[in-house]
């Protein structure tokens, strides 16, 4: 999601009492961030110069379009000069796109460059221990202008720190809050996706949202912890769709490449020879570039989601999930989370099938096109099992009157996501585990 959206502060909204210079940082927006409003423009525009393709084919065979993104002049990086928009169709979109910063992070392509060395560790692989966020005398600020107040009764045992589970994201995105509930970095897309599940069929899949707080001029979606009713938990992610990055982050990367080093070394980490000549000459791919073959190295292309991360009850935490790729590889993964329990298999996979139920029918999830959400399942050994959709961060309001199918295949420009054809893959591949498959049996099941 656009970073500095989640790191919007009140001020930046046009609330009232927070400095600028609290908690966010003002100088990188300054450095050629846009705003949320901008994005939407951006989209708009998007839309309006590449009207829907409407694939009309069901996506029993994926296609996937090759958009490479290479840095212009022999593989540097270009900063847009200001003549460069006299070529534009339209300037103002050019100059939007030049400007844009897309993650769902909270954390800028221009901050992650300026952090190279510490974007592999900053990610979370599992277990982390999240910090009260807020004293028992500070003042929540009522969001007034999103019409939601908190309230928020501290005692001190609430206050100590929560040991809890993070499969993805970065570290410190996430703050311990009252008992429950957490705080999760705040993404003013992702809070207003909250805000328009509410009256949505949708709402029971979601952690229940509790509106936005505020701290040293840092704010933060307060939401349910949907791991605080089990007892030693095992949680998987599993990030859906067919595609994890928006069509805009590609419009930005064309316009002004940004190769990075920090995402060279972690592709080269899992394949030295991912990268191509130039990128290994110049030791840096583009975000796209990344993105696009994270999901060919994974299952994102060929069954439309892939593991982010898992967690056990004794512990154990796995998140070297990159090149898990093929149907026989994602049912070993759930073989060994659900532990061949049949009544946990089936749990998960009647959720899954309401879930499914309701997204058909649901008018948000029509018109959003809804990238890096995942699937959030957990259980315990109560035989309690649940999966719950989260990370709105990516997920973007459509242009009046257009809606998505989410289950055709994505050409640029029709912004469809594949999400409900990786759910159906999903319950599948669940499927074939619950009648006793582990995996190996599976290669000669059809995937794609
Ligand atoms: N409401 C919740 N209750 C319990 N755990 C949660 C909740 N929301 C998120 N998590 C945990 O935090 C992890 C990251 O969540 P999320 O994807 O929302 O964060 P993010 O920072 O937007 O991630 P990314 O950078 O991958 O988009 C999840 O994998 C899950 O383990
Ligand atoms: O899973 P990996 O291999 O660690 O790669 C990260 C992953 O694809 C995240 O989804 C992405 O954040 P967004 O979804 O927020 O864009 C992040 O971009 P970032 O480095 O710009 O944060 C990538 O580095």
């Amino acid at each position: 999601m656009p970073k500095e959206c989640r790191r919007r502060t009140s001020k930046d909204l046009g609330l009232p009492g927070t400095g600028l210079g609290e908690g966010c940082r003002p100088e990188r927006r300054a450095a050629g961030k846009q705003t949320c409003e901008e994005l939407e423009l951006l989209h708009s525009a998007a839309e309006r110069a590449q009207p829907s393709g409407a694939a009309a084919a069901a996506m029993d065979a994926p296609r996937v379009p090759q958009v490479t993104i290479t840095p212009e002049g022999g593989g540097s990086s270009r900063e847009m000069q200001q003549e460069d928009w006299g070529d534009a169709v339209d300037g103002t979109l050019r100059r939007k796109l030049s400007n844009s910063s897309i993650s769902s992070t909270g954390s800028s392509v221009a901050e992650s460059e300026d952090d190279l060395l510490s974007d592999t560790e900053s990610r979370s692989k599992g277990l982390v221990t999240l910090e009260h966020l807020l004293d028992a005398g500070d003042q929540i600020k009522p969001w007034w202008k999103l019409k939601t107040i908190v309230h928020w009764p501290f005692s001190a045992t609430q206050r100590r720190k929560l040991n809890w589970v993070q499969l993805a994201g970065h570290k410190g995105n996430f703050k311990a809050a009252d008992e429950g509930t957490i705080l999760k970095k705040f993404s003013e897309f992702e809070m207003q996706c909250f805000e328009k599940l509410k009256q949505d069929v949708l709402l029971s899949f979601v952690p229940e949202y509790h509106g936005v707080v505020e701290k040293d001029g840092e704010s933060f979606l307060h939401m349910t912890d949907l791991l605080a009713n089990f007892d030693l938990p095992n949680v998987m992610d599993c990030k859906m769709g067919v595609r994890t990055y928006l069509e805009v982050e590609l419009g930005r990367a064309r316009e002004r490449p940004r190769p990075r080093e920090d995402l060279y070394r972690k592709m080269v980490e899992v394949d030295g020879e991912g990268p191509t000549p130039e990128e290994h000459s110049q030791r840096a791919v583009t975000k796209p570039r990344y993105m696009q073959w994270r999901e060919t190295m994974s299952s994102t292309h060929t069954l439309g989601f892939r593991i982010e991360g898992t967690k056990k009850s004794d512990g154990t935490c796995r998140t070297d999930f990159k090149k898990t790729r093929s149907k026989q590889d994602v049912m070993q993964v759930f073989a060994d989370f659900v532990g061949g329990s049949g009544t946990i298999t089936a749990s998960y996979l009647s959720r899954l099938t309401e879930i499914q139920k309701a997204l058909k029918t649901s008018e948000f999830f029509k018109r959003h096109e809804v990238i890096g959400s995942s699937l959030l399942f957990i259980h315990d050994h109560t035989g309690r099992a649940e999966v719950w959709m989260i990370d709105f961060g990516k997920t973007t309001a459509l242009p009046e009157g257009q809606t998505l199918r989410h289950d055709v295949p994505w050409t640029e420009g029709n912004r469809e996501d594949g999400y409900l054809w990786g759910l159906e893959n999903l319950i599948h591949t669940l499927q074939a585990v619950g009648a006793g498959g582990t995996g190996r049996e599976a290669a000669d099941t059809h995937t794609h």
